[in-house]
């Protein structure tokens, strides 16, 4: 059995259904990223493998065991913005998740464990290159190192599983590869699984060790929304795990087409408010 198994994933909203029979089967460690058109129903998967939502049918297991059905310490996330506390410096932000788990009524620790969950905190600051910034306000961040506390907050209690849901969506290209670096570094270095939603195809193909494409299979054109998305593709890539010359020679691994987005098994990167093709 795999780490990670989806079995025949529905979600509807009222009458309108938005995923249906999404299976996946995703071993320890990978790294998914998730392409698909806007509205297609990524974030929701994401919110369902959170625990935020439930599906309307089907099951997901992890470990062997049935998904818990709200969030837990498992499952950390991070969304394009907002991730983090406004009224909190870094280093309150990092505290936090230490704070609400040891003193869930007053909501702050005392003494020895708050000395180590400062010490925690301030680790983490290291690895997410914020130790200069331990006093600052989110508003007196850049939108990177807002986005590098949001990684930083949603590992301090080290998930093993992470969800991104366009995490450098909204960052300039420069900041987006620092990004993109400390987060393949943190997955080295946890082991943990990550799921990405990006509309970035060419950020999906560089990182991932598996593509997944959301879309469509049946569609009517008089009624857009009278089915919902699946998994279309799924694509295993070389990622940043395996060495290239390693990965060329894996069979399984499609290393060319991880280099080339032109042998894209579908017409071209999606836009924001692309309607899914049939
Ligand atoms: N709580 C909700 N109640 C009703 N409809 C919802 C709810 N959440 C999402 N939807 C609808 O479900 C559909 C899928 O939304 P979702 O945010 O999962 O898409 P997405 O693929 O992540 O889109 P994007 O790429 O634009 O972020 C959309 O039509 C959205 O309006």
């Amino acid at each position: 059995m795999s780490f990670l198994e989806a079995r025949r994933i529905s979600k509807s909203y009222g009458d309108a259904p938005i995923l249906e029979r999404v299976d996946l089967a995703v071993d320890e460690g990978s790294l998914v990223t998730i392409v698909g058109a806007s509205g297609c129903g990524k974030s929701t998967f994401l919110r369902i493998l959170l625990g935020q939502e439930q599906a309307t049918g089907g099951e997901i297991h992890v470990g062997g065991e049935v998904l818990a059905g709200e969030p837990d310490e498992g499952r950390g996330i991070v969304f394009q913005r907002y991730s983090v506390f406004p009224h909190l410096t870094v280093l309150g932000n990092l505290m936090l998740p230490d704070d609400f788990e040891g003193s869930r009524f007053v909501g702050r620790l005392f003494g020895v464990k708050r000395k180590a969950a400062r010490e925690r905190a301030e680790a983490m600051m290291e690895k997410i290159g914020l130790a200069h910034a331990a006093d600052r306000y989110p508003a007196q961040l850049s939108g990177g190192m807002q986005q590098r506390l949001a990684i930083g907050q949603a590992l301090l209690k080290r998930p093993r599983i992470l969800l991104l849901d366009e995490p450098f969506g909204a960052l300039d290209p420069g900041t987006r590869q620092d990004m993109q670096a400390m987060l393949i570094d943190l997955w080295r270095e946890t082991g943990m699984t990550v799921f990405m939603v990006t509309h970035d195809i060419q950020e999906a193909f560089h990182l991932g060790t598996r593509l997944l494409v959301f879309d469509k299979i049946r569609h009517d054109p008089q009624f857009p929304a009278a089915y919902g998305a699946t998994i279309t593709y799924d694509i295993p890539l070389r990622g940043q795990r395996q060495p290239a010359r390693e990965a060329a020679e894996d069979p399984a691994v499609s290393a060319g087409a991880a280099d080339d987005v032109r042998s894209l098994p579908f017409p071209a990167p999606f836009e924001r408010g692309d309607e899914p093709h049939a």
